[in-house]
C-alpha cells in the first residue's frame, strides 16, 4: 500500500450547530495497548447525516464505538468526547445516561428473540416506564419513525425474528429510538441487507435526520454520497480528510482521499 504522510489531514469545522464532536480522541486495545485511533478530531452537526468512511481496518467502528463509550471495556479511550458542553468521556459519567442519549445500531440486525413489542419496550421498562398507554404510545411512534409501523402493526405479538433482515434492522432503529435519543449511531446498518432493503433504510434514515443526528459508518462510497451531507475519511487510525460530502467525493484535498474515492487506493 502507498505510504501517505498522515501528520497531514484537511479537517473542516461545520458552521452549523454541533450536536457532538471528538477533541484528539485516541485509542489503545489490548494488554500491549496498540494504538489503533491517533488524535481524531471531528465535529458533527446537529441533524444532518455524517458517513465515516475508509477501507478496512482504518479505524471507523473503534471511532463510532467510543462515541457512547462501547469501547470502555474492551479499549482505553484517551481525550475528549464533548456533548452539551459536558465530556462524557470522563469516567464521572454514567455510561447508561450516555446511552439513552446516543443510541446505537449495528451491522447485523440484532432483535431480541421477543415480540416486535417486546423488542420496543424492554429498554423503556428498564428505564423504569411502567404505564401502558405511554409504552403502547413509544411504539407506535417509534415503529412509524423507523418506516415499519404499516408493515407490522397487525403482527406486534409475533416474535421480531419472524421478520425480514431489513425488517428487522428498521426494528432495531425503532428499538434505539423509542429511548429518544439525541444521537443515532449505525454501523454499517445495511451491509447485511439486499439492494431493496437497504433503499428503504436509506429512505427511513433520510426521514430520521429532520429529528435526530446520525452519524453511519459505511463502506458503501455511493451509499455515503446518497445520504450524507457531511464524511469523513479514515486511514489506518487517523482522520485524513472531513469536509461536506460533495467535496469528499468531487474535490478532495488529500491524495489519501482521492486515491480512496477514486479507487486507486493500495
Ligand atoms: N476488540 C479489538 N481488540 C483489538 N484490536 C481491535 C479490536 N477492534 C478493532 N481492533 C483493531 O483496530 C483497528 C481498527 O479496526 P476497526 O474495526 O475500528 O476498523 P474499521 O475501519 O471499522 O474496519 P471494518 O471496515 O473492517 O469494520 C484494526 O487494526 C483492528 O484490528
Amino acid at each position: 500500500m502507498q505510504a501517505y504522510d498522515l501528520s497531514q489531514n484537511h479537517i473542516v469545522m461545520p458552521p452549523e450547530e454541533i450536536a457532538l464532536s471528538t477533541n484528539q480522541l485516541q485509542v489503545f486495545y489490548g494488554s500491549n495497548q496498540t494504538q489503533s485511533m491517533t488524535d481524531a478530531s471531528l465535529s458533527f452537526p446537529r441533524f444532518q447525516i455524517t458517513a465515516l468512511i475508509g477501507a478496512s481496518g482504518s479505524g471507523k467502528s473503534t471511532y463510532l464505538r467510543s462515541l457512547n463509550r462501547m469501547n470502555d471495556r474492551i479499549a482505553r479511550v484517551e481525550g475528549e468526547i464533548m456533548y452539551r458542553n459536558t465530556n462524557i468521556n470522563s469516567r464521572q459519567v454514567n455510561v447508561y445516561e450516555v446511552r439513552k442519549h446516543i443510541g446505537m445500531v449495528f451491522q447485523k440486525p440484532n432483535p431480541f428473540a421477543k415480540s416486535i413489542t417486546d423488542n420496543i419496550t424492554f429498554a423503556l421498562k428498564a428505564a423504569g416506564i411502567t404505564d401502558k398507554k405511554e409504552l403502547r404510545e413509544r411504539v407506535e411512534t417509534s415503529l412509524k419513525e423507523a418506516a415499519l409501523w404499516d408493515e407490522v402493526k397487525d403482527d406486534l405479538n409475533t416474535s421480531a425474528l419472524s421478520l425480514s433482515g431489513g425488517q428487522q434492522q428498521r426494528l432495531c432503529i425503532a428499538r434505539a429510538i423509542a429511548m429518544k435519543p439525541d444521537i443515532l449511531l449505525l454501523d454499517e446498518p445495511a451491509s447485511a441487507l439486499d439492494p431493496i432493503s437497504t433503499a428503504k433504510l436509506e429512505m427511513t434514515l433520510k426521514e430520521l435526520v429532520k429529528n435526530y443526528t446520525i452519524i453511519i459508518v459505511t463502506h458503501n462510497m455511493q451509499q455515503a454520497s446518497r445520504i450524507s451531507t457531511y464524511t469523513a475519511f479514515f486511514h489506518l487510525g487517523h482522520v485524513i480528510e472531513y469536509d461536506k460530502t460533495t467535496a469528499i467525493f468531487q474535490t478532495p484535498t488529500m491524495q489519501a482521499t482521492r486515491d480512496y474515492v477514486t479507487g486507486h487506493f493500495g
